[in-house]
């Protein structure tokens, strides 16, 4: 595995990814950061110098856990992973606005994105690590942040299933117009991550493309402690 995480990210098969993006929306990468690497995120956790706020999940009746965004400048692992994900992040997202019929605005970097974020104030860091212990949960939502946002986030699980926790699966709701949802449970083993849409996908019908909305979430963990990071790419109001 190559030591830089930029370079792992572009050694990616990104022509399967993208056509697994259009295909179902979603896609799971293998185990992109290292055991070491994923006990470091952890540990970040405990750094109040590195955060900006902490939310408690009940408080806003968003599960049971909590998270914490991180402050910018990101730490440079983090930096590194949010802005290796978004050029190719970008071109699926360019595509799903050509089909919907919509016009091309993602640029292809994120400091271009990011200065659009900025512009239109929103201006505060958005990536955040995520802990819930025995019984907690998130319920399904939407990252949104203001106007602006990007159409895909990614996550990873830090924490090793079946040894540091149990239960606590990814979960993917997808809302299809005049149907019922559909549901996704996605296994994460450690390390891994999973692309999967901030907002809504296109889907081809026979009259073209269509719009479903996605929300997702985590099922109970049932035992133990799971840490998560969350990369989301637009910054939040
Ligand atoms: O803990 C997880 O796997 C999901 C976290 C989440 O909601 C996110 O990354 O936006
Ligand atoms: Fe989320």
């Amino acid at each position: 595995m190559p030591e830089r995480i930029a370079e792992r990210i572009a050694a990616l098969d990104w022509m399967h990814l993208q056509h697994t993006l259009d295909e179902q929306g979603f896609a799971a990468l293998p185990s992109l950061l290292t055991p070491d690497e994923c006990t470091e995120m952890i540990a970040t956790y405990t750094d109040d110098s590195l955060f900006r706020s902490t939310i408690d999940m009940a408080r806003y009746r968003f599960g049971i856990g909590q998270y914490r965004y991180y402050q910018a400048p990101l730490p440079p692992f983090l930096q590194q992973l949010r802005e290796s994900f978004y050029p190719e992040l970008a071109k699926a997202a360019n595509r799903w606005l050509d089909q919907l019929g919509q016009e091309a605005i993602y640029p292809t970097s994120l400091p271009a994105f990011l200065e659009h974020c900025h512009e239109e104030g929103q201006t505060r860091s958005t990536p955040l690590l995520l802990k819930y212990e025995a019984g907690g949960y998130n319920c399904l939502h939407q990252d949104l942040y203001g106007d602006v946002y990007f159409p895909f986030q990614v996550v990873f699980v830090l924490s090793q299933k079946e040894v540091d926790y149990t239960g606590g699966e990814f979960l993917l709701m997808e809302q299809r117009p005049r149907a019922q949802s559909r549901g996704h449970v996605v296994t994460l083993e450690q390390g891994a991550g999973l692309i999967f849409p901030t907002n809504h996908r296109p889907v081809a019908g026979s009259r073209g493309y269509y719009r479903a909305t996605l929300r997702h979430g985590v099922s109970t963990i049932t035992s133990g402690v799971r840490y998560s990071l969350g990369i989301i790419f637009h910054d939040a109001k």
